[in-house]
């Protein structure tokens, strides 16, 4: 039996009987909520509560239930003091499972009779893993094996260290022949063995001093590399004559200056010759005629009047303009200009 003091508290901390709350229906609400014995202790605090009370059962003629609701409202389910609680479900496995409860107590309401949880506690355990999942059985670690048996230790050649697929790879196969080695039955290479490699853009071996860069710098130095004093109304006779073959015809057999014409110009390739990475021969093809075909057949990318600009020897003009016009022809070069 609790003490006197335990309700008074009780009632304290109850909103709905707080010296200073006045609601009834909040005071309805928490007797639902707290259950009936309190609710009862509540209720005789409530004056004139059990006269109507009283009243009531005279006027039905039983022994109804006393409602706490003032005489003359309807009654509402909120304000019924007997209201059943919400049954809390609990669940106890020794209940389930002992057999004179099961016939002295009625079935708990959960699980549901018909339910999943129901079926599954009639149910047999698993069945034990089938044999294709049995681990494989290590054999028994005796004191006696540890001591003779010592762990393996890690390799320390250092192909193991690498994924298999690389170490394969750097492996020297044991029998067969060697990879990139020739033919099986040819072990050895002669010294004299030439390889030839590959070249399929046909450049030279530059002599030094003679780079893209070299040209460059001895392009931008200003000098005059045409060979001519000015420029110059060049005829086809005259652009033929200079082919850069020897002169059979001078004293010294000296070579002829390499001229060329490309998009009407003439240029001097002789100072060019030792830089042309394509190699002498490969230029000197061009010389004495036009050199666009030719020159656009093999690298029309290259910038031929940036790269031979300080080399330019005149025009390309007509044998008759070029004879007749004998001394107007740096006049029409400006003018192209
Ligand atoms: C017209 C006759 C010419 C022929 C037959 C010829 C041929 C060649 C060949 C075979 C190469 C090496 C292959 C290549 O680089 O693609 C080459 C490279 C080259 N030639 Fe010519 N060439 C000619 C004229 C010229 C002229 C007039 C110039 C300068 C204006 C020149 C500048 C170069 C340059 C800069 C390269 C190097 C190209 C590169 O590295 O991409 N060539 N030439």
């Amino acid at each position: 039996q609790p003490p006197a003091s335990y309700f008074m508290l009780l009632q304290w901390f109850r909103p709905s009987t707080h010296p200073l709350a006045g609601d009834s229906q909040s005071e309805d609400r928490d007797s639902n909520l707290i259950g009936e014995e309190h609710g009862d202790q509540r209720r005789k605090s409530v004056d004139g509560c059990e006269k109507q009370a009283e009243d009531r059962k005279h006027i039905t003629g039983g022994d109804s239930t006393p409602i706490d609701s003032p005489v003359g409202t309807p009654p509402s389910p909120q304000t019924t003091p007997k209201a059943i609680p919400p049954t809390v479900p609990s669940f106890s496995l020794e209940s389930a499972n002992s057999s004179e409860d099961e016939g002295d107590l009625p079935p708990p309401s959960f699980p549901a009779p018909n339910s999943v949880q129901r079926a599954g506690a009639s149910m047999k355990p698993p069945p034990p893993p089938s044999p294709a999942f049995v681990p494989p059985k290590q054999p028994p670690s005796t004191p006696s094996s540890r001591l003779m048996a010592p762990p393996p230790r890690p390799s320390t050649n250092r192909t193991n260290l690498l994924p298999p697929s690389s170490a394969a790879s750097l492996r020297v196969p044991a029998t067969g022949p060697l990879p990139n080695r020739g033919p099986p039955g040819k072990t050895t290479l002669s010294p004299s063995t030439s390889v030839k490699t590959a070249n399929p853009r046909n450049k030279v071996l530059l002599t030094p001093g003679h780079s893209p860069l070299d040209w460059a710098a001895l392009q931008k130095s200003s000098q005059n590399l045409s060979g001519v004093p000015t420029l110059l109304r060049v005829t086809p006779s005259q652009l033929a004559h200079h082919n850069g073959r020897r002169d059979r015809t001078s004293a010294t057999k000296a070579k002829k200056p390499a001229w060329s014409a490309w998009r009407g110009k003439v240029y001097n390739l002789t100072p060019y010759l030792p830089f042309h990475p394509g190699g002498e021969g490969e230029l000197l093809r061009a010389a004495g005629k036009h050199g666009d075909a030719l020159f656009n057949e093999v690298h029309p990318w290259v910038n031929w009047e940036n790269m031979l600009g300080s080399c330019l020897v005149g025009i390309l003009v007509a044998e008759e303009e070029g004879e007749a016009e004998g001394e107007g022809r740096v006049s029409a070069l400006e003018e192209m200009d």
